[in-house]
């Protein structure tokens, strides 16, 4: 019987199934490079196939199998909660009579997670495998000892667990297999390493562990190609398939819980948000895609055709990543995430695609190295100000946009982010600050024209010269002329817009993603209004809430560079700055 647990070289990769029961095999891997994911992997295809195992589980992340398959037991300790509502414990480990539990899952062919997360380890594993033992050599039938973090349990060091040796050594003739998992096999004891006749091999670095591992590659160049593997992929070699083969493990039938950092819940952020609003939306009106005119200049113009474009986005300073809480999600907090629409794998085969064919010019020897999803705030702001000249004197205006929680700049989501200069030079400073420089012409003033057009007294415009000096906003000034007046020039690449009517919608699916990092937001909403009062004395910010857009960081590495790309979580476009 074959296990078709995922792809080599774009085909089908399946394993022997009856080799990889009763046979003995390692997987090893750093940390986050997939072991768990493929042991889920191969669970799922022994469930399907029913075959029995029994998989200790010390992190309680594997009971989510029961999601697809509700014959698996699993034993934990009493109160160990899902976060499943329907997934419930079988078995208290410390009342169940495990030797009667293990007659019966051997017997019957049926998996068990022993989740051992919540409890002391050593003994209760010591127990279960002196009972497997014995019930695999009344039974012989064929049934898998899968032990996760196998340093633990059988280090390099008296302290290993005897009879796991002693399965790895005499399981065979009884039907009993072992499977063992670790991210340092250099400290795991050599008894059972020697003894394993398959090794599933992912991403190592650390030197020992590459040495470690050494004697089942056949050259040094295939030993170094480990450290450059990407979470899910790994060698595999030995009796469970033909010949060596870098494969990729598949999809999940379950989900995977070996995840994440922890995302914390959080409140839309809103002065006007009345009590009775429906708790599990934010939807704004949708308009076009650029909401503040970006087009419409005040006299001095806008910037120099000639300056280049800075594609880069602005440095993302104090990015600070949010944990998720435990706790329950109260009524409204939580659901301001925009839920993913692709996931991390189809995000990858973008990616892998994209490596294959345009590549992502950082040299010959491209390979990802990491991709993680987060979430980045996104300020939906509403703003009411008069403006006489359109409307009959008097009458209100309503203008709302999107801003980059980070930057200040503008997004626009229609069709996938995008982000646009506008704000970000201009977060922090004062008004006056403000409009000293928005207001300056591209060649140039003196103070004493500056004064003239801002009508502000000297002592205010050379604060202000003063802080865009500091903020490298101006360049330092020259002499001018006989009477040597200075001359600031100013260096911003945008010059602020002006507000329009337009007003944006969305219909985003708003709520608490699974995975992903939540960043937390760093513009504050006093200095938009700062911004917005340069812009428009009468304006007001009517609204202003904070949601969260998903996108996955893509870390490519090539001989002597990295590089990060975003993708966009809803459209697998890669973000831009315009
Ligand atoms: N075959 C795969 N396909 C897609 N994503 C994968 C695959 N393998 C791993 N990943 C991704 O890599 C992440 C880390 O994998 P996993 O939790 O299995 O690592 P690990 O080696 O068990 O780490 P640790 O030793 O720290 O527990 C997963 O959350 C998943 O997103």
């Amino acid at each position: 019987m074959q296990l078709r647990i995922g792809k080599a070289g774009g085909r089908d990769f399946s394993v022997d199934a009856q080799e990889l029961v009763t046979g003995r095999t390692c997987i090893i891997a750093q940390s986050g490079a997939g072991k768990s994911w493929s042991i889920a992997v191969l669970c799922e295809k022994m469930c399907e196939a029913g075959i029995g195992f029994c998989l200790i589980d010390t992190e309680g992340e594997y009971y989510s199998l029961k999601e697809k398959f509700d014959n698996i037991w699993w034993v934990g300790a009493e109160g160990a909660d899902s976060e499943c509502e329907d997934i419930e414990m079988d078995y208290d480990i410390e009342r169940v009579n495990l030797k009667h539990l293990m007659e019966r899952a051997v017997a019957e062919s049926r998996p068990v997670i022993f989740d051992v997360s919540e409890v002391d380890m050593i003994p209760r594993v010591t127990r279960l495998v002196n009972i497997l033992y014995d019930v695999s050599t009344e039974q012989r039938k064929p049934y898998l000892l899968i032990v996760e973090e196998a340093d633990k349990f059988i280090p390099q060091s008296k302290d290993s667990i005897k009879k796991i040796e002693e399965i790895s050594r005499r399981g065979r003739k009884r039907g009993l297999g072992l499977l063992v998992a670790t991210q340092r096999p250099a400290i795991v004891t050599k008894n059972v390493l020697s003894q394993c006749n398959n090794q599933i091999i992912g991403k190592l670095s650390i030197e020992n562990d590459l040495k470690a591992v050494g004697l089942f590659f056949s050259s040094k160049q295939e030993v170094e190609e480990l450290t450059t593997l990407t979470p899910g992929d790994f060698f595999v070699m030995g009796t469970v398939t033909h010949e060596k083969t870098k494969m990729r493990f598949g999809k999940r039938l379950t989900k995977h819980r070996g995840l994440t950092p922890l995302l914390e819940e959080k409140e839309i952020t809103s002065e006007t948000v009345p009590e009775d609003e429906p708790e599990d939306e934010v939807s704004f009106k949708l308009d076009s895609d650029a909401a503040i005119d970006d087009g419409a200049k005040k006299e001095t113009g806008s910037v120099s055709p000639a300056e280049p474009v800075d594609n880069k986005p602005p440095e993302q300073k104090n990015k600070k990543r949010k944990p998720r809480a435990k706790s329950s999600i109260d009524a409204k907090g939580g659901k301001n995430c925009i839920v993913p629409t692709l996931s991390r794998d189809e995000v990858l085969d973008i990616a892998y695609s994209r490596l294959k064919k345009r590549r992502f010019g950082i040299g010959t020897d491209e390979r990802l190295i990491a991709a993680e999803l987060s979430f980045r705030p996104v300020y939906f702001v509403l703003v009411r100000y008069i403006k006489s000249r359109i409307i009959r004197s008097g009458s209100t205006i309503e203008n709302s946009f999107f801003l980059d929680g980070l930057t200040g700049d503008c997004v626009d989501i229609a069709g996938g982010i995008t982000f646009r200069r506008c704000f970000s030079e201009y977060i922090g400073l004062d008004e006056d600050s403000i409009l000293v420089l928005d207001g300056m012409p591209l060649a140039g003033e003196t103070s004493v024209e500056i004064e003239a057009r801002t009508r502000f007294p000297r002592k205010a415009v050379e604060k202000a010269v003063a802080s865009l000096l500091e903020r490298k906003l101006l360049t330092n000034g020259e002499a001018v002329g006989e009477s040597g007046e200075i001359k600031y020039v100013p260096l911003v690449k945008r010059r602020l817009p002006a507000l329009s009517t337009r007003i944006v919608k969305t219909d985003f699916r708003f709520g608490l993603p699974e995975e992903g990092e939540v960043i937390e937001e760093t513009v504050q909403k006093d200095d938009v209004r700062t911004i917005l009062k340069a812009i428009e004395p009468t304006s007001e910010i009517v609204e202003f809430k904070t949601f969260y857009y998903p996108v996955y960081e893509i870390r490519i590495a090539a001989d002597h560079e990295e590089k990060t790309v975003s993708i966009d979580a809803l459209t697998g476009k890669e973000v831009r700055w315009i």
